[in-house]
């Protein structure tokens, strides 16, 4: 196995934190977000970290017998909260190649991560894109469409580091393949034809977010990722250093996702609001965040999978009433288009997405 070159914040990013020239880049782009309209406001909650190390809450039960899934500690809770994926079948050259392609392109000097900087109204591209909170989201970022892949964005594809390209194009196949495995037996444990959601999963939009975020001197005086639900369907988290920092919140408390180890090939993988729709809240989405690091900067590679059933965001028609062993709907229908508006108010009231569709 190939070792990761040490993450490196030095070059490009201030040690002294918050430094001048960083925190205007970000102020900037952000103020630029605002007049769109896309600042949003989200709690932080508490951030009561004593207690826990080990928050996973996965149970699924054909993964488990695979010994493909790990951790199915707390049932009641509902599923697959958040989930660390090993054995998952994804070529380690895939997952390295990954890694590294994020860790050296966020090592550029700022003038060639411009190159592929976020343009006009657009959502791609590098920068800095979460501005939700009060608190400076201490963050740079690449967001970009991975698939279908006539829907991508290849100028604002990263050239280099070289492999780049083919790094996120093998990598995002696979992840494909693997979500469709991994909904495919979410199904199955529901009592449903593994057909019924990965076919809500085929075809749908996948992008893929990089996140650096610097170290700080002053940790508490920023927030790297704000408190949030995601807002697709799975996410698959990798971890391109070792570097802690994501939490998630359970019963009010915050608990920390331990990163998988650094020279590894675990993924976390997490529920989406709409796989949590999907399912009628049998899997269920979690609220996350992640904390800035003092020392040491955190590298990831997310990936976010869309999915709708007829345009629809909707429980599967069969898990419901009518269907044998069915149930009665949790959520209300909303079709795929208008999703977003949804999601976006109810976050801008201060409320929680899911609780403003729930019937
Ligand atoms: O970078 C991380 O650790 C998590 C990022 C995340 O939650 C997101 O992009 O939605
Ligand atoms: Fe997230």
């Amino acid at each position: 196995m190939r070792s990761l070159p040490a993450p490196s914040s030095a070059k490009t990013t201030p040690t002294s934190c918050p430094s001048s020239t960083w925190r205007s880049f970000l102020t900037q782009t952000r103020r630029r977000r605002r007049r769109r309209g896309l600042a949003l406001r989200a709690e932080t909650g508490d951030s009561s970290r004593s207690g826990y190390t080990y928050i996973y809450n996965g149970y699924l039960s054909r993964f488990r017998e695979s010994d493909v899934l790990l951790n199915s500690n707390n049932p009641d809770e509902g599923f697959f909260v958040f989930g660390q994926l090993t054995n998952h079948g994804i070529d380690e050259a895939v997952i390295q190649r990954m890694k590294e392609s994020t860790v050296q392109f966020f090592d550029l000097p700022l003038d060639s991560k411009n190159a592929v900087a976020v343009r006009g109204d657009g959502f791609e591209g590098y920068g800095h894109h979460y501005s939700r909170l009060s608190k400076l989201d201490w963050a740079e970022s690449v967001i970009l469409i991975t698939q279908p892949v006539q829907d991508r964005n290849m100028e604002l594809w990263p050239t280099n580091p070289p492999m780049f390209r083919d790094a996120l194009e093998e990598y995002s196949a696979a992840v494909t393949k693997l979500m469709a495995k991994l909904v495919g037996s979410m199904a199955a444990d529901l009592g449903v034809a593994p057909a019924a959601l990965q076919g809500a999963f085929a075809g749908k939009r996948q992008s893929a977010a990089i996140h650096r975020y610097p170290p700080c001197r002053r940790p508490e005086a920023v927030i790297g990722n704000t408190a949030h639900t995601d807002g697709l369907a799975l996410t698959a988290l990798l971890h391109a250093d070792g570097t802690p920092g994501l939490q998630v919140r359970r019963g009010g408390r915050w608990f920390p996702v331990p990163p998988p180890l650094p020279g590894g090939a675990a993924l976390v993988v997490n529920v989406g609001d709409i796989l949590h729709v999907l399912t009628n809240g049998a899997y269920r989405s979690a609220e996350h965040r992640v904390m800035v690091n003092a020392e040491r900067a955190r590298t990831t590679a997310v990936v976010f999978q869309d999915a709708s059933v007829g345009g629809m965001v909707a429980p599967l028609p069969e898990l419901l009433a009518g269907a044998e062993g069915g149930e009665v709907a949790r959520y209300r229908a909303v079709p795929r288009s208008e999703y977003l508006k949804v999601r976006f108010s109810a976050l801008a009231q201060r409320k929680g997405f899911l609780d403003g569709l729930k019937l």
